[in-house]
């Protein structure tokens, strides 16, 4: 299992202050944007333009959660928009091995991700091509949702692959993630945290992401 980090979602910042809003989270280990398309969502966010952007200012790499239609087409504008880490969803992607392969290849980490009713068995074998798996804790298209507890037997099993493959495939969630779910995540095998509204509804962004980073070593050891 990789070391915690801390993956601040901007979806709930306001969008007319983007580059003050990352400035507040100096202590994340990344910044998690998340693209809507009103096609694989019904919610619309930001393009390649806007991630470059967003890019240049940013303190920590940004963490692209594509939640896009036809990934296959659209997932390298943001490995040349700059992010660090691109992640496209298994249930948009024709040729997710491919796709895995030209992010890398574009130099990017390359990354996967699976909404709540979406099994991870048989992506078994995928596990080498990735980066990261992101576990969604919510239906993917909006923050401030409920974390979804179903999805922790899953968390559990797809962190049983991992060891079984050996792999140094991050484990990453997203949804709800809160100080009240933290620990759960982290126990059930989680590496890598996204939080939207918990940081960003806090008076201190950055205070708050050394509190969820906290929480999720506390519960692993
Ligand atoms: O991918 C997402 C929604 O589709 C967001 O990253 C996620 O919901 C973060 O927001 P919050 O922590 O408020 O749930
Ligand atoms: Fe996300």
């Amino acid at each position: 299992m990789g070391h915690i980090q801390i993956t601040p979602s901007i979806l709930n910042s306001d969008f007319a202050r983007l580059g003050e809003e990352v400035a507040r989270i100096p202590g994340a280990d990344w910044v998690h944007v998340d693209v809507m398309d009103n096609h694989f969502v019904p919610n619309l966010t930001f393009g390649p333009a806007m991630v470059e952007a967003l890019a240049r200012v940013s303190p920590v790499p940004l963490d692209a959660h594509l939640m896009i239609e036809d990934a296959d087409r659209n997932a390298l504008a943001y490995v040349e928009a700059g992010c660090g880490s691109v992640t496209f969803h298994v249930e948009a992607a024709k040729a997710p091995v491919r796709l895995a392969r030209e992010i890398r290849s574009a130099g990017a980490r390359a990354s996967m991700a699976l909404k709540p009713a979406t099994p991870i068995e048989p992506y078994e074998d995928l596990l080498p091509e990735l980066d990261m798996l992101l576990i969604m804790t919510v239906e993917p298209g909006f923050g401030g949702q409920k974390f979804l507890d179903l999805c922790l037997p899953k968390i559990r099993r797809a962190r049983a692959l991992m060891d079984k493959h050996g792999v140094e495939t991050w484990l990453q969630v997203d949804g709800g993630v809160s100080l009240e779910t933290v620990e759960r995540c982290a126990e059930a095998g989680a590496d890598v945290f996204v939080a939207g509204s918990a940081v960003y509804s806090a008076q201190d962004p950055d205070a708050m992401v050394a509190a969820l980073r906290a929480k999720a070593e506390a519960a692993r050891s």
